[in-house]
């Protein structure tokens, strides 16, 4: 499909300034999760990838300690996964999960949005579009084992995914809560989650910045199934069987269907967006409130 062909030329563009110095970590040895056939796991320093080919399937284990916030470094390992397994006819379907108990992804990765010059926003803001792009319209199934809290832009990679798992405890709280910290979800986050949840129950989450705790996020549709912690894998895995068992050519131009008008908006605005991102959070005030934000959640330790 041209739209996938320009992308993946896109990806590689962008990715190789970013990916110089990125080295593929050796994999560990010994039979992947799930029982597979011994195909070793691979990934990088910061995402771990566990093969199982004789289901066709991976786990994408994100590992970027403490928070698996979502970092330019961190970003672009998750990218190369992602194209690694699409491009591997191994592979039907993925299960992105973290490796950081108790936390999914912190989201995006504030130090990037702080402190820095102009040309640093615009390469870090590429990176995030692109993670969005790349995930929302990939053509293997993707399911989220949500198994720890899953804050603003944790909540949207969780978004990109075709079905949520999302682990039965109070603290494992998920949403798009930018506003409590002065900024603004864009358009694409707005859009991502009136596709999952509708209008109405968007308009309320972000203007509230909610976190819904795991019955609520079932409640109004953030996730599709909630499951005791010790079961969020395995209900995964099966979840997975039963997507995997659909025509897949059926099954993925039909996801393009539903997903490329909402793709297609930020395709055709992605320079706009990417200048709209600098100029707002260049602004003092949402610098202020970034760095007073960060200042809090240190000071939480102490
Ligand atoms: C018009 C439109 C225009 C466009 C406008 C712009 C649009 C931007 C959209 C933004 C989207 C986002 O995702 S913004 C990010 C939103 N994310 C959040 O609000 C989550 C903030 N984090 C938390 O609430 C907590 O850390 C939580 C994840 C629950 C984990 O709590 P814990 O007690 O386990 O851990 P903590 O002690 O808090 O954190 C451990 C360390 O990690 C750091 N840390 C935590 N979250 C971090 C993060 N997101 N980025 C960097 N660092 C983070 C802390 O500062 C600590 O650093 P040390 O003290 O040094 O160890």
């Amino acid at each position: 499909m041209a739209l996938a062909v320009g992308m993946r030329v896109l990806t590689r563009a962008l990715l190789r300034p970013w990916a110089r110095g990125l080295r593929v970590a050796p994999g560990r040895t010994g039979p992947a999760a799930g029982g597979g056939d011994g195909m070793r796991c691979f990934g990088s320093p910061r995402v771990l990838v566990e093969p199982d080919p004789a289901a066709g399937v991976a786990v994408v284990k994100m590992r970027n300690p403490p928070v698996n916030s979502l970092s330019l470094e961190f970003l672009t390992e998750l990218l190369i996964s992602l194209e690694k397994l699409e491009n591997d006819k191994t592979f039907h379907g993925i299960i992105l999960t973290s490796d950081c108990p108790g936390i999914f992804s912190a989201g995006l990765d504030l130090t990037e949005m702080c402190g820095r010059k102009p040309e640093h926003y615009v390469e870090y803001w590429k990176a995030v579009q692109e993670t969005w792009l790349r995930f929302y319209l990939s053509n293997l199934v993707v399911i989220a084992a949500i198994n720890g809290v899953s804050p603003a832009g944790g909540c949207l990679l969780s978004l990109t995914c075709d079905y949520r798992v999302l682990a039965n405890n109070p603290k494992y709280t998920i949403g798009l809560n930018e506003t409590l910290l002065g900024i603004v979800a864009p358009f694409w986050f707005k859009d991502t989650m009136v596709n999952t949840i509708g209008h109405r129950a968007t308009e309320r989450a972000l203007q509230l910045g909610l976190l819904f705790p795991p019955a609520e996020a079932l409640r109004v549709g953030v996730v599709d199934q909630v499951v005791p912690e010790d079961q969020v894998q395995s209900t995964a895995r099966s979840v997975m069987a039963q997507w995997l068992a659909i025509p897949d050519h059926a099954r993925q131009l039909t996801k393009t269907l539903m997903r490329k008008p909402t793709a297609d908006r930020l395709l055709t605005e992605r320079d706009a967006d990417i200048q709209t991102f600098v100029r707002f959070i260049c602004r003092d005030s949402v610098q202020k409130s970034l760095h007073a934000y960060l200042e809090k959640l240190k000071q939480k330790k102490g």
